[in-house]
C-alpha cells in the first residue's frame, strides 16, 4: 500500500492507483481531481467512518460538495497527497481581496463590463485595500468572537486605528483631513460612496455581532458628539481618544420604559444649584457597547425638553450584559446612572432641545444599517446560489427546480432594488450639506432602512427554505443563511423600527405637500 506523501500536492497520481488505496489501513478518496489520504482521519471525520469507507478509492466530489463547504477543503488541506495525472481542479480557490465570480455576488459596479456613474478610481482602490483587510485580518477573529462572545481585541482595534478604518466609520468630515488613507485614498476625498464602501465591506466579516461590537458604538455617538459638542477642546480630546483605539464611546437613548419613543425617557439631568454639572440619574437598556465603553453619549430629561450629555465612564455608573439573539461580542448592555455629576460643558448642542441632535445624527447611522443589511442580502444570495448550484437533489442540481429558480429570481431582485436605492440616496447624501440632509433626507433614509429589512425579511425567509435543515443549522453549508435569519431583524429594530420609519418617511412627505387637490 501507498505512504502518505506529506501535503505534496504536485505529485501525479492515476486513478487506478487511487482505486487501490480501498480499505481501513489506506483509504484514499478524490475530490475535484485532488486526492486526499483519510486513513489517519477516518476515525476524527465528524461525518463518521463509515461514510468514508464507502467512496474509499473513488471520485467523491459530488458526495463531498453536497456535504460540505469548500472551506472544509483548505483547513484540511494537508490530507491532500498530490493531483490526479492529466486533470486539474475546476473549483476555484478564493484569495484575500477577491471579487466573487458568482453572478450578483458583487453589486453591478464590481461586476465586469458593467457601468455605474457614482464610483471613481479612489473609490475602487480603496474597495480593494479593505476587502483585503476584512479578509485578512477582520474575518478570522469575527468568527471566533461570534462564536465565543468575546469582545474586540485590543489587538485588532490598534490595526484599525493605524489604518484610519475607525475614523472611516464616522463618514466624510474634518477628522479625516490631512489623513491618507489605505487604498491611496485622500482624507479630503473621502465621501459618502468611500463610506458605504467600508460598511459593506466590514459586514462581509458574516458575524452580525461582531458587527456592532467593532465600535458600532463610536460610530453612531462620535458623530454626534463631533458635530454638537459646544467644548471644543473637549471634542478634539475624545476625538483623538477614540480613532486611536484607546478609548471606546456608545450612544446611551433607549430605555426598558421607551424605545423608539424618545419623549418617554426617564433618566434625568438636573443642575447643581451652583450650575456647573449636571446629576444623572437613570436607566438605559440595549446599548450596543456599553460593556466596555469610557464614554456614554446619553439622552436625559431636562427641565423643559430633552437633552443629550456627553458621559465619561465613573463608579456610580453600572453597566450589566444582556443576552440578545446575535453574539454578546456586541457588548449590548444594561446601564444604571446613580446620581452621576458631570460638568455642564458636556452638554451636546443646547439644553432641552436634544431632540435635533438625535433626530440628525440618526440619518447617517440608518444609512449606515442599510449599507450592511444590503450587503448581507447579497451574501446571503451568493450562498444560494452557490448552494443551488452545488446541491444535487433527486438525481440533479437544486437549480433545475422552477421553484427555486422563482426564490433566487426574488432575492436578486430585491437586493439590486435595494443597492440602487441604497445608491441614489448616497448621491443625495455627497451632494447635500448637513443641515440640507437633516431637514431632506430622513424621510427617504428611513423608508429605505425599512424598506430594505423588510426586504431582508424574505430573503432570509427563502434563503433558509432553499438551505432546509442546513439552514437552521449553526455551522456547515448553511452557516451564514441560519445567522442572517436569526439576526437580520437587529437591523429591522435598532436605529429606529421599520414601522416608525416607514411613518417618519410619509410624514416627512407630508409635511411638504402643496396644496394640490384632486
Ligand atoms: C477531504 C475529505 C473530507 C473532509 C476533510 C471532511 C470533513 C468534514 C467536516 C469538517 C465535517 C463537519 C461539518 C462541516 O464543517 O461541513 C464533515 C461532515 C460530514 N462529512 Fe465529511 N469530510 C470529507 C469527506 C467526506 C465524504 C467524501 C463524505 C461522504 C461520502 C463525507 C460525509 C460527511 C457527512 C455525512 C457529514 C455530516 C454532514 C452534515 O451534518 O450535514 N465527508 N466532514
Amino acid at each position: 500500500m501507498a505512504q502518505k506523501d506529506s501535503q505534496d500536492t504536485s505529485k501525479r497520481l492515476t486513478r487506478e492507483e487511487v482505486a487501490k488505496n480501498n480499505t481501513e489501513d489506506s483509504l484514499w478518496c478524490i475530490v475535484d481531481h485532488k486526492v486526499y489520504d483519510l486513513t489517519d482521519f477516518v476515525d476524527a471525520h465528524p461525518g463518521g467512518n463509515v461514510v468514508l469507507q464507502q467512496v474509499a478509492g473513488q471520485d467523491a466530489t459530488q458526495a463531498f460538495y453536497n456535504l460540505h463547504r469548500h472551506e472544509v477543503l483548505q483547513k484540511y488541506s494537508d490530507l491532500c497527497i498530490g493531483t490526479l495525472e492529466g486533470e486539474k481542479s475546476e473549483v476555484i480557490e478564493p484569495h484575500p481581496g477577491d471579487l466573487s465570480q458568482v453572478p450578483y455576488g458583487e453589486p453591478l459596479w464590481l461586476t465586469p463590463a458593467f457601468k455605474s456613474p457614482y464610483y471613481k478610481e479612489s473609490h475602487r482602490n480603496l474597495r480593494k485595500a479593505v476587502r483585503e483587510f476584512v479578509d485578512k485580518d477582520v474575518y478570522p477573529e469575527a468568527q471566533q468572537k461570534e462564536a465565543d462572545g468575546t469582545y474586540i481585541s485590543q489587538e485588532l482595534t490598534d490595526k484599525m486605528a493605524a489604518n484610519n478604518l475607525l475614523a472611516m466609520r464616522l463618514g466624510p468630515g474634518k477628522h479625516l483631513y490631512g489623513k491618507k488613507l489605505i487604498g491611496d485614498v485622500k482624507g479630503e476625498e473621502f465621501d459618502y460612496f468611500h463610506d458605504l464602501i467600508v460598511a459593506q465591506e466590514l459586514a462581509r466579516a458574516n458575524a452580525r455581532g461582531f458587527q456592532d461590537g467593532n465600535m458600532a458604538g463610536m460610530m453612531i455617538s462620535l458623530t454626534a458628539v463631533r458635530q454638537w459638542l459646544n467644548n471644543d477642546a473637549l471634542k478634539e480630546k475624545v476625538t483623538q481618544e477614540c480613532l486611536s483605539g484607546k478609548k471606546f464611546m456608545c450612544l446611551a437613548i433607549t430605555e426598558a420604559f421607551a424605545g423608539s419613543d424618545v419623549a418617554g425617557l426617564r433618566t434625568t439631568a438636573e443642575k447643581t444649584a451652583d450650575g456647573k454639572h449636571y446629576i444623572i440619574n437613570g436607566t438605559k437598556k440595549w446599548i450596543t457597547n456599553g460593556m466596555f465603553a469610557d464614554y456614554f453619549v446619553t439622552g436625559c430629561r431636562t427641565p423643559k425638553g430633552f437633552s443629550v450629555i456627553l458621559v465619561p465612564k465613573s463608579d456610580n455608573i453600572e453597566t450589566k450584559r444582556i443576552k440578545t439573539s446575535y453574539s454578546t461580542a456586541a457588548a449590548t448592555t444594561y446601564i444604571q446612572f446613580d446620581n452621576v455629576k458631570v460638568p455642564t460643558d458636556h452638554l451636546l448642542g443646547k439644553e432641552d432641545n436634544g431632540f435635533i441632535v438625535i433626530m440628525s445624527n440618526f440619518n447617517h447611522e440608518r444609512w449606515a444599517m442599510a449599507c450592511s443589511v444590503i450587503r448581507w442580502m447579497r451574501t446571503v444570495t451568493e450562498e444560494c446560489m452557490k448552494w443551488a448550484n452545488q446541491r444535487i437533489v433527486f438525481g440533479k442540481p437544486l437549480n433545475q427546480q422552477p421553484v427555486i429558480r422563482a426564490k433566487l429570481a426574488k432575492m436578486i431582485s430585491l437586493t439590486e432594488a435595494c443597492q440602487a436605492q441604497l445608491e441614489i440616496i448616497t448621491y443625495q447624501m455627497c451632494n447635500m450639506s448637513y443641515e440640507q440632509q437633516s431637514k431632506l433626507l430622513g424621510g427617504p433614509i428611513g423608508l429605505l432602512k425599512s424598506y430594505a429589512t423588510r426586504c431582508a425579511h424574505d430573503v432570509a425567509d427563502d434563503a433558509t427554505n432553499i438551505f432546509g435543515g442546513r439552514g437552521l443549522t449553526q455551522g456547515g453549508m448553511g452557516k451564514v443563511v441560519e445567522q442572517f435569519h436569526r439576526t437580520y431583524k437587529f437591523d429591522a429594530i435598532l436605529g429606529g423600527t421599520e414601522e416608525i420609519l416607514a411613518d417618519l418617511g410619509v410624514r416627512q412627505a407630508m409635511k411638504l405637500m402643496p396644496k394640490a387637490m384632486l
